[in-house]
């Protein structure tokens, strides 16, 4: 069941999840809210052996994508000019606020992709889209406020478009989960965010 506005801002107003920032009110629609761009970006390069490009496997033992993206991302930090997202690249990209899904709460998110950009071309995910609950809680840590989302951007139109930090960029749609699940998400991602990709 998807959660409605009221619905998002009581399980807002009894900690039962946490957005932080609180997106403003012109973020909010009836059944999903608005969440923006960070300013800092990740552009995947193939890593070099010998000065050859190296296929990545996501299948080798020892695979961690952090690592990954340390070592064969290039960081990009947007100005207030922002960053032109050529047609038919690719880039990595976190949301500015940051979710606390705590699994007790029942509540678990998606990330979709907000339909004015989805008509240049724009994409905000490769077919991931779910937010597991439990996902940016820390266990014994009261005093963290969760995790950015990665976006996984694609621009397959014809334009080049001009980034912004801050624009809304995606949509948060909040669901309940049917029955307490046995399994927390603490996942590597929960403490995953732009500034961890840095080396
Ligand atoms: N576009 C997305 C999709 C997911 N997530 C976060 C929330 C999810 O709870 C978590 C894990 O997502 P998946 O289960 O889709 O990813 P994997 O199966 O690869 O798991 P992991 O990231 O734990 O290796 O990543 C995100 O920030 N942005």
């Amino acid at each position: 069941m998807i959660l409605s506005d009221r619905e998002i801002r009581a399980a807002l107003d009894r900690d039962a999840m946490k957005i932080t920032p609180l997106p403003q009110a012109s973020a909010w629609s009836s059944t999903a809210i608005d969440l923006t761009l960070d300013r800092e970006l990740v552009r995947l390069k193939a890593p070099l052996i010998a000065g050859v490009p190296t296929p990545v496997s996501p299948a080798e033992s020892g695979y961690r994508f952090d690592l990954l993206i340390r070592e064969s991302g290039e960081q990009i930090t947007m100005s207030s000019s922002g960053h032109v997202f050529e047609s038919g690249s690719f880039l990595l990209a976190w949301t500015t606020e940051k979710l606390q899904l705590p699994h007790r709460s029942r509540l678990a998110a998606r990330v979709e992709g907000k339909s004015s950009l989805a008509r240049l071309g724009i994409g905000v995910h490769v077919t991931a889209p779910t937010i597991h609950a439990g996902f940016g809680f820390k266990q014994g840590d009261p005093g963290y406020v969760g995790s950015p989302l990665q976006l996984e951007m694609w621009n397959c139109g014809p334009l080049d478009i001009k980034l912004l930090p801050g624009m809304p960029i995606c949509q948060l749609i909040v669901e309940l989960v049917d029955g307490t699940p046995e399994k927390g998400y603490d996942g590597r991602f929960s403490i995953q965010g732009p500034r961890q990709v840095q080396a």
